[in-house]
């Protein structure tokens, strides 16, 4: 095989634990010895061993003299687990090959120096776009200590989330409705306005035929007006968190939070997006769904606020000026001021379209 080849059965490995490791990022590695696959493993959870130390533990001796393919840098600092480039260099592993290098000023480029320092070969850029387009949630977490944040939409092929009546279920089929329980399951949390809870009374959690790991819900809601009887509240398969204003009822928090949710309640008597995140990332949320309403997406995007959206199209025209829009609030006012996207990838599930597109910076 070539060298691409075993990196991107690395690559497979991290993008197979997308999502469970926050607030570290998905690693894949492989080791390779005289054309055939010794070791591999992924990072399996914050906390425990890394890729590397699983795949040199399945290679046991035989790793001396033997290649390692890894997705990220070998780390080089006591995180809570001890540094991998060490027990690399101490195998006797003759090669190293690295997709992409770790941004986390405690690691970027320390771990291949103490590879090379150990007489070890390091590559690195093999298959670098696939490894960042991973990493990407967890390089834009260490750079801002705030989530990445993904908008999640879904909308008949005129643009509505519902029929002016509200009626909204269902817009797209159920191959996609499964598809947006997978984003759910890659994300840390999935945000939602208090406007959502009070018409869908949703329960926002993961459900999926094999199962998946249900996201930390977030519910804006300024001023305190969810029920206590809400879905989001009752239903104890994932923690609740509800943000308020600094003016929100002190009695109706304490009733939330005596009915299991956690309250955030920000200094400032509305809710500003950007202060929002600093929260979330303190709580080390690194991925954050946001599914809307209308005035909640509007503030995500008036803020510019996201970075990457996934628009979901059903073959259906409701029609109905008065039939909502996914980004509700003013709008801008002319198209030079409109957000750049970039469409990464256009997709069918079952009917409907898919577009994952990224906010271009700038
Ligand atoms: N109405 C549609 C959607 N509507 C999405 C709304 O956020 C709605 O509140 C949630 O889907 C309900 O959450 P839960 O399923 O109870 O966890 N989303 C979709 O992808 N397609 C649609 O047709
Ligand atoms: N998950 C992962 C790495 N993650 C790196 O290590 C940091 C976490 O260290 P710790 O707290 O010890 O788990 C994390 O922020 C990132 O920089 N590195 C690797 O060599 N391989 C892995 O599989
Ligand atoms: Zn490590």
């Amino acid at each position: 095989m070539l060298k691409e080849q075993y990196m991107e059965l690395a690559l497979s490995l991290a993008e197979g634990v997308k999502g469970q490791t926050s607030p570290n990022p998905p690693v894949g590695a492989v080791v390779v010895k005289d054309g055939r696959v010794i070791g591999m493993g992924a990072h399996l959870k914050a906390g425990e061993a890394h890729a590397e130390v699983h795949a040199l533990r399945a290679a046991g001796k035989e790793a001396a003299g033997a290649d390692l393919y890894v997705t990220l840098e070998p780390c080089s600092h006591y995180g809570k687990t001890p540094p991998c480039a060490n027990l690399v260099a101490s195998s006797g592993i003759k090669r190293v090959f690295i997709a992409t290098v770790d941004p986390n000023p405690r690691v970027s480029g320390k771990g291949v120096q103490k590879l090379e320092s150990a007489g070890i070969e390091v590559e690195i850029g093999v298959c670098r776009e696939r490894a960042d387009r991973l990493l990407e949630p967890f390089f834009h977490f260490i750079q801002h200590q705030t989530p990445f944040v993904t908008m999640k939409t879904a909308i008949t092929a005129d643009g509505k989330t519902a029929a002016y009546t509200g009626h909204s279920r269902w817009i797209t089929d159920q191959p996609a409705r499964e598809d947006v329980h997978c984003l759910r399951h890659e994300h840390d949390a999935i945000l939602v306005g208090v406007n959502t809870v009070l018409q869908d009374n949703p329960l926002l959690t993961t459900r999926l035929p094999h199962g998946g790991k249900h996201p930390i819900r977030v519910i804006l809601d300024t001023h305190l007006r969810i029920p206590i009887t809400a879905n989001v509240i009752e239903n104890k398969e994932a923690d609740t968190i509800i943000v308020c204003g600094s003016e929100a009822s002190l009695d109706k928090e304490e009733a939330l939070i005596a009915a299991g949710a956690d309250v955030i309640r920000l200094e400032t008597a509305d809710i500003h997006i950007p202060l929002l995140l600093e929260k979330l990332g303190e709580e080390e949320i690194m991925t954050l769904l946001v599914e809307g309403g209308g005035e909640v997406n509007a503030s995500f995007f008036q803020e510019k606020a996201f970075q990457r959206i996934v628009i979901y199209m059903a073959p259906k025209l409701i029609g109905g000026k008065m039939a909502p829009t996914p980004f509700a609030g003013e709008g801008f006012p002319t198209m030079d001021e409109s957000i750049q996207l970039v469409f990464d990838k256009v997709e069918m599930i079952g009917q409907d379209i898919k577009i994952t597109a990224s906010r271009k910076e700038g």
